[in-house]
C-alpha cells in the first residue's frame, strides 16, 4: 500500500476541492439560523453518538450536499488508506521512516499491532507491567527516597514529555490520590528554580522524560536537579531519586540512572502522541495504575471507532471535514478549543503541539509544494474564563474562527449549582456564535430597555452580532480517565484525515530544528566566548547588548 501522492490522486483531489467551492457559493447565500429554522431534525442529522458521547456538528455552515462532497474528498484523497496503513504499521512516517503506532500502546491483550512483522503488543504490556509496579511502589512508599515515602514527583521533559502528562493530570485531578506532581520543561531556569523551592530533596523524585534524552533543556534542567539532589544528599542517593522515560536507555544510563528505573519506548511513537507510553508514568503515579488502564481503554474504543464506523459517522472524520472546509474552502485561518471545564486548562496547548507539529507543514509526502493550506493556528483558553477575555473577537471581530466547545454533563463537585452554570454558558455561546443578534433585534432590545430613539439608531450597529458563526460540541457525562482517553484520541486521528487530505507527513517535525541549531552556535556568543561577527546585523546588535549588560 502507498501512501504518497501519486499525481492522479492529486489531481482528484483538486476536482473535489472545486466541487466544495460550488457548494460554498450556495452556501454563503445561508444562514445556519435559517438552516436550522427550516429543519428541526437538524440536530439529529448533524450529530454523532459514541457511547455517552455526542459530536454535535449541527452548528456549522454545512448541509448535507456539502457534507457528501467533503466525504467524497476524503475517499480521493486516500484518508481510508492513510488509516488502514496506520493501523497495518507501515512507515507512514515516511521522512523518517518510522511507522505512527500510537493505537498499539493502549491495544487490549488480544489485539496485534505488528511492526516488521513482529506484534509489538507484547513489549507494550511488559512495559505497562514494569511502569505499573514502580508507580504502586512510589505511591505505596515501598519505593521511597532517602527521606522516606516520596511526597513530591518532579517530571523533567518538554514537548510531548510534558504536555501530555501535565494535561492529564490536571485534568483528572479529582482522581490523583498519589504524591504531588510538578512539572518543569523550560530551560529557564525560573522554571526549576520555583519549582524545587520548598521541596525536600530527600523525599522528591525526579522523571526524566525524553524520547531522545538529548533535548537540551530537558538534560539541562536534568543536570540541575541532580545537583541539587548530590548537594541535599549525596551522590549515593541519585539512584533512588530518579528515574527516566525514553526510546535510548544507553543514554540514559549514560547519564548515570540505573537502567531497573527507565521505562523504554519505540521510534514508532511519536512524542506528542507519547501520553500512552511510558511517558505517561507521571499519570500513573498520580491516579494509579488501574486508572491509567481506564485512560488506554477509552483511546482504544475511539481507535476502534476511527477504524471500523463509516466515514460519515466516523467523529474524527467529521471533525477533520468540517475543518478542512473552514480552512481551505472558507479560508479561515484559526480554530479555537473552549473547554468548559476549568481542568482542562492546559488542553489547547496539548492540541497545539498534537495539530500544529503535525500538520504545520509546507510540502507534500514526496516533497512537492502542498497547493492548499494547511493547519490551522490552534488555541484556546477554558470557559468561562475566555467569554471576559477574547470572546469579544470571536463574536464581532472581522475573522471568523470556528471553536470546539467541551463540557461534561456531571462535574465532580457535590454541589450542582456552578457546573449548572458552566454547562448554560457553554450552551449559550454556542448559541450565541450561531444565531448572532439581527440590528433589528438590536434596535427592538435598545428601545424596549428605554432608550431613545437617537440612542437607539447610535447604538444598534454596536450591538449587531453577525451570527453564523461556527462550532462543534462535545458532551459526555463526566470527564473521567476514560472519557479523557476518548477525547484525545479523537483529535489524534482528527490530525490523521487531515494530514492524508493534504498529503503531508503529519508525523515528523524538521521546523523545530533550525532554531535549535542556531541557539547553539549562538550560545558562546551570548557567553562572551566567541564573537557575533557574521551574523546579521539585527542579531549581532542584541548580542553586542546583552554583552554589554552582562558587563
Ligand atoms: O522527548 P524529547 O526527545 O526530549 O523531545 C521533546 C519534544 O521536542 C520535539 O522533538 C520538538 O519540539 C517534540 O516533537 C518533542 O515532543
Amino acid at each position: 500500500m502507498t501512501v504518497a501522492r501519486t499525481a492522479e490522486r492529486a489531481i482528484a483531489v483538486a476536482a473535489a476541492f472545486e466541487k466544495l467551492a460550488a457548494h460554498r457559493t450556495r452556501l454563503e447565500a445561508e444562514t445556519m439560523r435559517a438552516m436550522f429554522a427550516a429543519d428541526p431534525g437538524r440536530f439529529g442529522r448533524f450529530s454523532v453518538s459514541f457511547e455517552d458521547l455526542i459530536f454535535d456538528y449541527s452548528k456549522n455552515r454545512i448541509d448535507a450536499a456539502a457534507l457528501v462532497a467533503l466525504l467524497d474528498l476524503a475517499r480521493v484523497a486516500g484518508v481510508e488508506e492513510r488509516r488502514a496503513a496506520m493501523f497495518a504499521g507501515e512507515r507512514i512516517n515516511v521522512t523518517e521512516n518510522r511507522p505512527v503506532l500510537h493505537v498499539a500502546l493502549r491495544a487490549a491483550a488480544d489485539e496485534t499491532y505488528l511492526v516488521d512483522g513482529k506484534n509489538v503488543v507484547e513489549d507494550v504490556a511488559a512495559v505497562l507491567a514494569a511502569m505499573s509496579d514502580f508507580a504502586e511502589g512510589v505511591r505505596s512508599g515501598a519505593i521511597a527516597g532517602t527521606g522516606g515515602r516520596f511526597t513530591d514527583v518532579v517530571n523533567i521533559g518538554i514537548g510531548g514529555s510534558d504536555l501530555g502528562p501535565a494535561m492529564v493530570t490536571r485534568a483528572l485531578s479529582p482522581y490523583r490520590d498519589g504524591p504531588r506532581l510538578h512539572f518543569v520543561s523550560n530551560v529557564d531556569g525560573a522554571h526549576i528554580a520555583d519549582t524545587l523551592a520548598g521541596l525536600d530533596p530527600a523525599r522528591t523524585l525526579f522523571l526524566v522524560a525524553s524520547k531522545t534524552f538529548t533535548t537540551i533543556e530537558t538534560m539541562t534542567n536534568a543536570r540541575t536537579a541532580r545537583a541539587w539532589i548530590v548537594e541535599a544528599v549525596g551522590e549515593a542517593a541519585v539512584g533512588d531519586h530518579f528515574a527516566a522515560m525514553s526510546t535510548a536507555l544507553d543514554k540514559v544510563a549514560a547519564f548515570g540512572i540505573d537502567t531497573r528505573r527507565a521505562f523504554g519506548f519505540w521510534d514508532w511513537v511519536g512524542g506528542r502522541y507519547s501520553v500512552w507510553s511510558a511517558i505517561g508514568l507521571p499519570v500513573m503515579i498520580a491516579i494509579g495504575a488501574e486508572r491509567f488502564r481506564s485512560f488506554l481503554a477509552g483511546a482504544r474504543a475511539i481507535d476502534h471507532h476511527f477504524r471500523d464506523a463509516p466515514l460519515d459517522r466516523n467523529i474524527p472524520v467529521l471533525m477533520a471535514l468540517v475543518g478542512i472546509w473552514y480552512r481551505n474552502v472558507l479560508g479561515f485561518p484559526a480554530h479555537a478549543v473552549l473547554p468548559y471545564d476549568q481542568r482542562l486548562e492546559r488542553f489547547a496547548a496539548y492540541l497545539q503541539q498534537l495539530d500544529m507539529e503535525s500538520n504545520g507543514k509546507r510540502v507534500t509526502l514526496d516533497g512537492r509544494p502542498v497547493p492548499t493550506a494547511t493547519g490551522p493556528l490552534v488555541w484556546g483558553e477554558p470557559g468561562t474564563n475566555g467569554q471576559h477575555a477574547f470572546y469579544q473577537l470571536l463574536h464581532q471581530g472581522t475573522d471568523v474562527i470556528p471553536a470546539d466547545f467541551l463540557v461534561a454533563a456531571h462535574g465532580h463537585e457535590a454541589d450542582p449549582t456552578h457546573h449548572d452554570l458552566l454547562v448554560a454558558n457553554c450552551l449559550a455561546q454556542a448559541e450565541a456564535l450561531m444565531r448572532g443578534r439581527t440590528t433589528e433585534e438590536a434596535r427592538a432590545q435598545l428601545a424596549s430597555s428605554g432608550k431613545a430613539p437617537g440612542e437607539v439608531e447610535r447604538l444598534a450597529l454596536h450591538k449587531t452580532f453577525p451570527g453564523n458563526r461556527p462550532s462543534n460540541l462535545f458532551l459526555y457525562d463526566r470527564l473521567d480517565p476514560y472519557a479523557l482517553g476518548r477525547l484525545i484520541a479523537l483529535y489524534e486521528h482528527k490530525v490523521l484525515v487531515q494530514g492524508a487530505i493534504w498529503g503531508v507527513n503529519s508525523y515528523d517535525q524538521w521546523g523545530v530544528e533550525l532554531g535549535k541549531e542556531l541557539a547553539i552556535e549562538l550560545l558562546p556568543m551570548v557567553e562572551g566566548k566567541a564573537d557575533a561577527a557574521g551574523r546579521d546585523a539585527s542579531t549581532a546588535g542584541l548580542v553586542a547588548a546583552i554583552r554589554a549588560r552582562k558587563g
